[in-house]
């Protein structure tokens, strides 16, 4: 049944490129949670910037609001939203990591689903890694992003392993987790208690250096970061840069989420201090420059709800972020807590 209709979707692209003289013979029909892939190669002598031109004829032939048109090589993908996208669930997917990997590796996130198939994951103590930077419009999925690293870390990490800082202008980002006994602190709202949380992760983060002290990792957890810069002004983008530039030898790492990942807003100084960025669905080719760090990646025609970039050292993984509804986090996390107390 699905090998039909993946043919009668290849024949339908196959039908438009040639009403639109840039015949190809389309091939594949790889299913993802969330997209269906297709590789075209095109007839000899169709031009590229033809093909590439035809994406808004595609998506109006296939019924879909956009297609991505990328090219691999000499390979051209076409990528087609699902017409039944299916949510990458996190509990699962944590599971099969632990089943697959002899022992779960130290200081590392889960992430979700790469679209070859296979589980992402991210190490803090990577040295192209250190800090993380989510950026992405509303509703692209930042918030859930965090949480699921979250999860994943204080599944597998003891509190003396791991310690959680965790700043939510919103109140809303992370309460489920601050019963936890990895929670060092827990900041909801006003901006003058966080810039004096973070002066205290400064002055921690000093003394852990000329110490030499570098355990339990602490990973500072910021949602919005772009908001939390804009009320605390200097002050705060002061002190984050700090922690940004001198952390990693201190244990400390920074996970912050933004909505505007501009250099004019978050400071160059601040920006160029996260070598590993998670992009989500932005609205201009600008934004998704801005917020990967490096041009061409196409996170302005991402899905939104999960659909990721993982930009690190250079190269670029597409991934579908896992995903814990609120009231499986708060039931997974009762358990945990219950567990590290018992
Ligand atoms: N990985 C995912 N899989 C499926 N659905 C998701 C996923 N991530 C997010 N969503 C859906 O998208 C909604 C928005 O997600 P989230 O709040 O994380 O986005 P955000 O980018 O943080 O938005 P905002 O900036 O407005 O806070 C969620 O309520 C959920 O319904």
């Amino acid at each position: 049944m699905k090998r039909r209709w993946l043919e009668a979707q290849a024949d339908l692209v196959e039908q438009v490129l040639w009403q639109h003289r840039s015949p190809g013979r389309v091939t594949g029909g790889r299913l993802t949670p969330t997209a269906i892939f297709f590789q075209i190669v095109p007839a000899p002598g169709v031009r590229w910037s033809r093909l590439k031109g035809l994406a808004e004829e595609l998506a109006l032939a296939l019924g879909v609001p956009s297609v991505r048109i990328q090219r691999e090589g000499p390979v051209v993908q076409l990528e087609i939203p699902r017409p039944d996208p299916q949510t990458v669930r996190f509990l699962p997917l944590m599971e099969q990591v632990r089943r697959t990997l002899p022992r779960y590796p130290l200081y590392t996130a889960l992430l979700g689903l790469a679209t070859d198939g296979a589980p992402l994951l991210i190490r803090l103590t990577s040295p192209q890694v250190a800090h993380i930077l989510i950026a992405g419009t509303t509703g692209s999925g930042k918030t859930s992003l965090a949480r699921t690293m979250l999860a994943s870390l204080v599944l597998t990490h003891r509190p003396a392993q791991l310690a959680l800082v965790l700043l939510d202008p919103k109140g809303t980002a992370f309460a489920a987790f601050r019963e936890l006994p990895h929670v060092q602190a827990f900041v909801p709202g006003d901006p003058s208690e966080a810039a004096a949380c973070l002066e205290e992760a400064v002055r921690w983060m000093e003394r852990r250096a000329q110490e030499g002290i570098s355990t339990p990792r602490v990973l500072i957890v910021i949602d919005e970061l772009g908001d939390l810069v804009q009320q605390g002004g200097r002050e705060v983008s002061g002190l984050l840069a700090r922690l940004a530039q001198r952390g990693r030898e201190a244990g400390i790492h920074l996970l912050a989420c933004t909505q505007k990942p501009s250099a004019a807003l978050l400071g160059g100084q601040l920006t160029a201090n996260f070598p590993a960025r998670l992009v989500g669905r932005v609205v201009s080719a600008e934004d998704a420059r801005v917020a990967a760090g490096i041009g061409g990646t196409g996170a302005e025609r991402l899905q939104g709800k999960g659909d990721f970039l993982a930009v690190v050292g250079g190269t670029v993984t597409r991934f579908q972020a896992a995903y814990l509804a609120p009231e499986e986090l708060r039931a997974m996390l009762r358990q945990r807590t219950a567990n590290e107390r018992g």
